[in-house]
């Protein structure tokens, strides 16, 4: 349904979902680099506009995350922006070192080659043992 104060006007109205919360891309403000996607509840979205340090909800640990609070690899918030019904986050940032806690530079290191495949498309950017202790 068309919602034109939320679609065009310049008010900041999250559409949070059932659970209170919203996902948020990140992506390299210089290369365009998706690195991930991370839940946000109001007070993570708050915590990340404030701070300029991208914040998330973590639904499996059940708690606010500040990216890179063990790692280190921090993310620094260039710019955010909304979509049209404000359902959806991107984040622009500089990322302090690689993103995935698996050892890759972004998330999405795998293709999905086939019904049941997938396939590495990545380098290990990482050794996650040397900085996950
Ligand atoms: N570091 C990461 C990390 N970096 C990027 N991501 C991405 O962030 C997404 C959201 O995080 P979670 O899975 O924790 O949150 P969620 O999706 O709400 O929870 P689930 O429903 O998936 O269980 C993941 O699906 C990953 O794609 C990470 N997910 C988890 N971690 C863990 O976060 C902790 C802190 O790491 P740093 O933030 O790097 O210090 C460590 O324990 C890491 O293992
Ligand atoms: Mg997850
Ligand atoms: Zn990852």
């Amino acid at each position: 349904m068309s919602d034109p104060a939320r679609e065009t006007g310049t008010l900041l109205d999250v559409k949070y979902d059932a659970n209170g919360l919203v996902p948020a891309i990140v992506q390299d403000h210089e290369s365009g680099e998706i690195l991930m996607m991370g839940w946000m509840n109001e007070g993570a979205l708050k915590q990340t506009l404030e701070t300029k340090l991208a914040s998330f909800y973590s639904r499996s640990r059940q708690k606010f995350w500040i990216k890179g609070e063990s790692s280190g690899n921090t993310q620094e918030v260039v710019e955010a922006r909304i979509d049209c019904d404000q359902d959806t986050i991107i984040l622009k940032v500089k990322s302090n070192g690689p993103c995935c806690h698996v050892g890759y530079n972004s998330c999405f290191y795998r293709k999905i080659t086939g019904p049941e495949s997938l396939e590495t498309v990545d380098e290990k950017a990482y050794d996650p043992s040397e900085v996950y202790k």
